[in-house]
């Protein structure tokens, strides 16, 4: 099983992550608060009442551990056309593989990366939305310290199963919106690169940008309900599942609810998967 897609998913995926992070807290909070009234203005809370750092928080941790998910999703992308198609990283420029194999390969990966990612994105979401200011005297400290305290909260509180929660939204979510992913970057590079030739970093750049906004696009529904199952009895109220999450979230607050944060979704994913396509290209090609 060659190695090198898991290393460059890895650090393609960290460069990606800290570029994209200040988006990412204003969507979530977006999408599971009701206190603010639209993108600049969480961005203008945000900043006067946590400073800057305020957009950064509950980062360190999905460094560490998000951009090994996106090495699990590459890796097993890879490794799965591999299977598929008997064709190596390097060799699928002169034989491309079919858009049918380029989906199932996306697919299995998502499916994969769902699962790691399950426990990382909950604390991740969790520590996003801690809207108090960084430890002031007087002021009632945050629920969670950090990562480790709140992992280690839910686990107390819920057992092993807690650190799963919204785990079936993600899964919906990331299956079939990952073989789009691949789809439209394969599709893109395709459109704009000779026969048998490697793409050039411009066309990386625009095809892996407009994957990120295309499967961002088809994931913000499950996205803003996997935000609320991983909330609920938090910020949130209780749902019975996420058919309950499902019906209530659009009862309470209309069809409308499904693309809270596909703006802000939508700007995060081109610069965030330009450099991860880029960075995951340049060092497959670069380690020959
Ligand atoms: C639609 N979905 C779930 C994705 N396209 N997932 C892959 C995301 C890669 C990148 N780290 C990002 O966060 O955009």
């Amino acid at each position: 099983m060659p190695a090198e897609e898991f290393v460059a998913g890895w650090i393609s995926g960290a460069l990606g992550l800290v570029l994209g992070h200040p988006f990412d807290t204003v969507k979530v909070r977006l999408q599971t608060q009701t206190t603010y009234r639209g993108i600049v203005d969480c961005m203008v809370k945000t900043y006067r009442h946590e400073s800057l750092l305020g957009f950064f928080k509950g980062m360190s941790f999905p460094i560490a551990s998000i951009s090994v998910v996106n090495s699990v999703l590459f890796g097993v992308y890879s490794n799965a056309l591999l299977a598929l198609t008997a064709t190596s990283h390097q060799e699928r420029r002169a034989q491309p593989p079919s858009y049918t194999h380029v989906f199932i390969a996306g697919c299995t990966g998502g499916f994969l990366q769902a699962y790691c990612l399950a426990p990382f994105d909950l604390i991740k979401v969790r520590l996003q939305n801690q809207t108090e200011p960084r430890a002031k005297p007087g002021s009632p400290p945050p629920r969670y310290r950090g990562p480790i305290h709140c992992a280690a909260s839910i686990f107390q509180a819920e057992g092993p199963r807690g650190l799963f929660r919204g785990a079936w939204a993600l899964t919906l979510r990331d299956t079939p919106t990952l073989g789009i992913y691949f789809v439209t970057y394969e599709w893109l590079c395709r459109q704009f690169t000779p026969d048998g030739q490697n793409p050039s970093s411009g066309t990386v750049l625009v095809a892996g940008g407009f994957a990120g906004i295309i499967s961002w696009v088809a994931a913000t529904p499950l996205d803003v309900i996997k935000s609320r199952m991983q909330m609920a009895g938090l910020k949130q109220r209780a749902y019975g599942g996420l058919l309950d999450c499902i019906v209530s979230s659009a009862r309470q607050e209309g069809l409308g609810v499904f693309f809270r944060g596909l703006t802000i979704n939508s700007a995060r994913a081109f610069p965030v998967n330009a450099i991860t396509f880029l960075s995951y290209e340049y060092l497959l090609l670069s380690w020959g």
